[in-house]
């Protein structure tokens, strides 16, 4: 069997692109590719047309696309490496160190091991992941860890995973960890906004992050598990894209429930709405729970079928996953030997 992977492996999209914007209103691209979201006034209007979501018809959808995939082999493996490259590998834990911390970002900077990286015929320095994600204390030593590397740095800077903090210490750790370097922030949303319909303090609480963010780029976590609808997932979903998120994520990983594909699915509905409406380009980061290779492949697959290959590229999808490398790393050993070997083979940090 050949190992070479190539990236055509991944194909083009099989589905209808998304309408392509006239001259008169695409927004212009900015040098990394895309426009940034600049966001929009609150539409209340536009978001009563996204209030009905068919919970039923969505995990349909799911079912199909998980029912149908079909990867194997040499193709499998070029999918897996796409999703090292989308990963934000995250360590957002209570005993964090910078010394946990370092190392991680060693295994970012090299995320295989020399055989399977000889074996697949790839070279390491190609292949990592797109961010390392860590909390604000993390940022400098992350920064200084990865200094020319390419991968960027996320701080989850607003009172993670709650954001119950007052909106004014919020947005003084925003500025902190940009001023330390982090070049993407996560902030997480006040659930209860979302359970009160305040929606305008919502929108007005993440134009504030978004200033405050500067240049950074800014994912926001809707800790989609706490929200108890797919309605309420869809209104949130859409209030941060109009008050200029350039990602939305759904979990923090600390809530009982994380990322689900049904979930998934109808913030990506919303995605595209918003594309459709403005021209913009919103990324998606599910987040949470998300820890095998094969959970990796069913996501890929959502993001290709519904919103299509361009949104298999790291500055519009991530991963957000702590432990997703490891099997990852031990699912392409098998691809190359047939063998599997246990985790403590491929260490974290
Ligand atoms: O944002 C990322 C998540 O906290 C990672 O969650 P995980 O540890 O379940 O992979």
């Amino acid at each position: 069997m050949s190992s070479t992977i190539r990236e055509a492996d991944l194909g083009p999209s099989k589905i209808t692109p998304l309408p392509a914007r006239t001259a008169a209103n695409a927004p212009a691209p900015q040098a990394h590719g895309i426009a940034r979201n600049p966001g929009m006034k609150l539409d209340l209007g536009f978001m009563e047309s996204m209030r009905s979501v068919n919970r039923s018809a969505l995990e349909r959808r799911v079912a199909s696309l998980t029912k149908r995939r079909s990867i194997k082999a040499d193709n499998q493996a070029a999918w897996l490496l796409r999703a090292v490259a989308c990963m934000d590998l995250t360590t957002l834990n209570s005993n964090d160190t910078e010394e946990r911390v370092r190392r991680l970002c060693a295994k970012a900077v090299n995320p295989f091991r020399r055989d399977i990286v000889e074996g697949l015929g790839i070279t390491g320095e190609k292949i990592r992941p797109a961010a390392v994600c860590v909390y604000h204390p993390f940022v400098a030593t992350a920064v200084d860890a990865l200094r020319g590397s390419g991968i960027h740095v996320a701080a989850v800077s607003t009172a993670f995973p709650h954001g119950l903090t007052p909106l004014s210490t919020r947005l003084q750790e925003i500025e902190a960890s940009v001023k330390d370097g982090a070049d993407e922030i996560d902030v997480v949303i006040p659930r209860g906004l979302v359970f009160g319909a305040k929606w305008q303090e919502l929108y007005n609480e993440i134009v504030s992050m978004r200033a405050a963010c500067g240049e950074a780029h800014l994912k926001v976590i809707l800790g989609t598990g706490d929200l108890a609808t797919l309605r309420n997932v869809m209104l949130a979903s859409m209030v941060a894209m109009m008050a200029g998120a350039d990602f939305i994520k759904t979990s923090t990983g600390k809530e009982s429930v994380n990322a689900t594909l049904p979930v998934g699915l109808a913030m990506v509905r919303a995605i595209r709405a918003y594309f459709e409406e403005t021209g913009y380009l919103i990324g998606f980061k599910p987040a949470g729970g998300i820890s095998t290779a094969k959970a990796s492949l069913d996501w890929l697959v959502l993001m290709k079928e519904e919103l299509g290959r361009r949104w298999l590229e790291p500055d519009l999808f991530r991963f957000g996953a702590s432990s997703l490398l490891t099997d990852i790393e031990r699912q392409l050993e098998h691809h190359l030997t047939g063998h599997y070997s246990a985790n403590h083979r491929h260490a974290m940090a």
